[in-house]
């Protein structure tokens, strides 16, 4: 009905384009980066997260993914630096994973998925004045993406998947004060640069992507419990298994990926 999608063989990403015709768009994402063919930019300087004093409110499954927000009606928590002109104000974070064993990334690397993907979106409050308007804007969004490869278990990641059995179906909501996704992210903050889009519908082409290249690791349990949410809601009788969520890699149509130092 109407602009449902999803992820299925029906609503999936090959029929989003009738909904949504940007998805045959210039400047779509996820991509492919392809290392060696990245130029590398010395004018792009180090990522700098200010998240010391975030405000993590409420964990949600939205329908396509589980989603963290934060408050934003101020500068108490930004990414700043790399290709970035202004500081963005930190929104939400969530993240996109496979099936059991199989990958689950929206940027590939050299053809290569990771088992998940976090991205952490943040909107530029200096020249927009809502997140709506920003989500429309060709520099108003920046998500930073982070991989998560299987291996052990990671330290802080159960803060977030002890959360998961409290919003199991779509449309739920509970608190979640006190989280700083700080501790989800890697020792070294190298990144790719691409200008690129929201890579669920609506699709909008605002979004500055700043892709770390260390992945951080997590255990294959810990991730598992990410299968354990649903896309549809407690009154429907369908119950299917939240799981490969992510959008495959789409056409560069000439863009240039910058790689940090
Ligand atoms: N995958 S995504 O980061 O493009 C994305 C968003 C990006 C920008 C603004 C809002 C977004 C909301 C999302 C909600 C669920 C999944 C991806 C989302
Ligand atoms: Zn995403």
């Amino acid at each position: 009905t109407g602009n449902h999608w999803g992820y299925g063989k029906e609503d999936g990403p090959t029929a989003w384009h009738k909904n949504y015709p940007v998805a045959e768009g210039d400047r779509q994402s996820p991509i492919d980066i392809i290392p060696n063919q990245t130029s590398h930019d010395s004018s792009l300087g180090p990522i700098v997260l200010n998240y010391d004093h975030c405000t993590s409110i409420n964990i949600a499954n939205n329908g396509h993914s589980v989603v963290v927000e934060f408050e934003d009606s101020d500068d108490r928590s930004v990414i700043r630096g790399g290709p970035l002109d202004n500081p963005y104000r930190l929104k939400q974070f969530h993240f996109h994973w496979g099936g059991k064993g199989c990958h689950g990334s929206e940027h590939t690397v050299a053809g290569n998925s990771y088992a998940s993907e976090l991205h952490l979106v943040h909107w530029n409050a200096v020249k927009y004045k809502t997140f709506g308007e920003a989500a429309t804007a060709p520099d108003g969004l920046a998500v930073l993406g982070i991989f998560l490869e299987t291996g052990d278990e990671h330290r802080w990641l159960h803060m977030i998947t002890d959360a998961l059995y409290t919003v199991k179906f779509k449309g739920s909501v509970t608190d979640f004060k006190g989280f700083n996704p700080k501790c989800l992210l890697p020792s070294s903050l190298q990144y790719w640069t691409y200008l690129g889009s929201l890579t669920t519908p609506p699709l909008h082409e605002s979004v500055i992507w700043i892709v770390v290249k260390d992945p951080i690791v997590v255990s294959e349990k810990q991730l598992g419990k990410f299968r354990t949410l649903v896309f549809t809601g407690e009154e429907e009788d369908q119950r299917t298994r939240m799981e490969n969520n992510f959008r495959p890699p789409q056409l560069l149509k000439g863009r240039k990926v910058r790689s940090s130092n």
